[in-house]
């Protein structure tokens, strides 16, 4: 596309030389011949600095809200260097959002869940969906990828080129996960959000957003750009959300879609439902009862988008979970469950989730990674391990450079401390999967904990591919 295009897409005059542009980006780094760069003044860079790099790399022109310095390409300046950016990135890939039904999900808490659940519910109801979560992207056909720089929300350029190539795969929806810091730096700016869903809003982020006004104003953008919301009843400030045309869900409050007499099954959860599209019996395969809003909000925002309650009550109960977030691999007659809690808060957290739907014993497989990465946590991880499950197995979890042996002989001080015995240590950590697989009987939960859906698994001298869902389904399996 040519410059002097992009230039009348951002309502400024033609530039002196017009030339082919390929591609935009903010990051100095991945600038390509042919790409435009836009200098961002941010909190600790000024993206300026690097011009002379970036032309070096074959930048054709430079956006930027002033400088004072000369340059050999066009310099393109803007009352809003952030707005540029997401203007541009729009433009060069034909705004792809207007070809997609799109569903944003925002909140504090839940974000992740919403967003995989409204995809599976889409996809359950037959629309070929795409997905950008903090988890990853997905084209249409369910292959997940990473960005490199690791955000909920990727900056304009990526969020822009996912749609895109979501549409290009024959995608008609696509899910996007808004974090507050996205709709804030206009990372999403210029997507034509169907639907907005509201999750929550508790403290998080102030030192980012100031105050809690602040915070819901951000996150609330979703909400005004969006042509229909979808929204927590029972959060105080999704209540005060009511200019938009929308759905309310909730538990506790009325709503147009809620959920009542829920229960805690081991296959996950049980609920009635009672919905604009009609009542029905619920079952999904999650543990924790906020998922029961997640759910209750995927399905609302899923139905607008014209699934059916056949669909979403059948699609519910079929939900794989998130990959690596307290995900059910099996259900019975052992429990297993993949989970990337690895700290001894998240540990305690998902431990304690299970207890109470564990009939017989709570195993759990965990490590402690090597490194500098908070030497501090091995024993206290060691400690809450063994306080919270019947058995643990302490294993690598990229240990890096250093020894294995030292952290999980510090893992199993902080349990022989608090004068525990009920654990061993196996260090390899598919022995361990297998070791703990082994040892459980009909009604046991086996948590495998700390590398969720990590793909790698770091070692002193090697770094090997890594599934840790894949290598529980080996484990249970018999042997042949
Ligand atoms: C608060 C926040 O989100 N800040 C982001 C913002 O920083 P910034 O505007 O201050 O920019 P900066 O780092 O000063 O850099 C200025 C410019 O110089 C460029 N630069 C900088 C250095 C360099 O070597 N080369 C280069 O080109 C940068 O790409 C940028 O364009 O833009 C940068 C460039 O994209 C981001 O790296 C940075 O993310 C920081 C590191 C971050 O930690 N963000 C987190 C908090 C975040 O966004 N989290 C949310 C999820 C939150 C949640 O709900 O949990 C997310 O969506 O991931
Ligand atoms: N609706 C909810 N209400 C309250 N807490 C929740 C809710 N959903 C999930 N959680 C909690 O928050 C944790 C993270 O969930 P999830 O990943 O879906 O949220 P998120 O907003 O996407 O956060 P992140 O961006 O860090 O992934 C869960 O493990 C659970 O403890």
């Amino acid at each position: 596309m040519l410059l002097s295009r992009l230039a009348a897409a951002l309502s400024l005059p033609a530039p002196d030389r017009d030339s082919d542009v390929l591609g935009v980006t903010h990051n100095a780094d991945w600038v390509k011949p042919g790409d435009v760069f836009v200098a961002i003044r941010g909190a600790k860079f000024d993206g300026h600095a690097f011009i002379p790099e970036v032309i070096e790399r074959g930048a054709v022109a430079v956006v930027g809200q002033g400088w004072e310095g000369e340059a050999s390409v066009p310099y393109l300046k803007v009352p809003h260097a952030r707005e540029a950016l997401a203007d541009l990135a729009a433009e060069l890939r034909g705004h792809p959002s207007r070809a997609l039904k799109v569903v944003g999900v925002t909140g504090t808490d839940g974000k992740t869940t919403t967003s995989w659940l409204t995809l599976h519910l889409l996809r359950s109801a037959g629309l070929k969906t795409g997905l950008l979560s903090t988890v990853g992207y997905q084209r249409p056909d369910g292959e997940l990828h990473h960005f490199p720089a690791h955000f909920t929300t990727p900056e304009a350029p990526q969020v822009q080129a996912t749609l895109s190539e979501i549409l290009e795969a024959g995608g008609e929806a696509a899910v996007l996960e808004s974090s507050s810091h996205a709709l804030q730096l206009d990372r999403v700016r210029g997507v034509a959000y169907d639907v907005a869903v509201w999750t929550n809003l508790t403290p998080e982020h102030l030192d980012f957003h100031g105050t809690m006004e602040d915070y819901f104003l951000a996150k609330k953008r979703l909400v005004d750009w969006a042509e229909f919301a979808v929204v927590n009843a029972d959060d105080a400030w999704g209540r005060r959300l009511d200019e938009k045309p929308r759905w309310t869900y909730g538990v506790d409050h009325d709503a147009d879609w809620r959920a009542f007499d829920i229960r805690d099954v081991p296959g996950g959860l049980e609920f009635a439902v009672t919905s604009p599209l009609g009542s029905f019996d619920a079952r999904l395969p999650m543990i924790g009862r906020f998922n029961v809003h997640n759910a209750l909000g995927a399905m609302a925002a899923a139905a607008r988008l014209g699934a059916t309650l056949d669909e979403l009550r059948d699609g519910l109960a079929r939900f794989a979970g998130v990959p690596g977030r307290m995900q059910i691999v099996a259900a019975e007659p052992v429990r297993v469950i993949v989970d990337f809690a690895h700290t001894p808060p998240s540990l305690e957290k998902a431990l304690s989730a299970l207890r109470p739907t564990t009939l017989g014993r709570l195993i759990v497989v965990i490590g402690s990674a090597g490194g500098l990465r908070d030497p501090g946590k091995r024993a206290p991880l060691g400690e809450t391990a063994t306080r919270l499950a019947d058995v643990a197995i302490f294993t690598e979890e990229d240990h890096r450079d250093t020894p294995l042996d030292d952290i999980l002989n510090e893992m199993a001080r902080g349990a022989r401390e608090a004068g525990r015995s009920n654990f061993l240590l196996v260090g390899d950590r598919r022995e361990a999967i297998r070791a703990a697989i082994e040892r459980a009987e009909p009604g046991d939960t086996v948590l495998l904990a700390g590398k969720g859906a990590e793909d790698i698994l770091e070692r002193t001298h090697e770094t090997v591919p890594w599934d840790e869902a894949a290598e529980a389904r080996r484990a249970l399996r018999p042997a042949p």
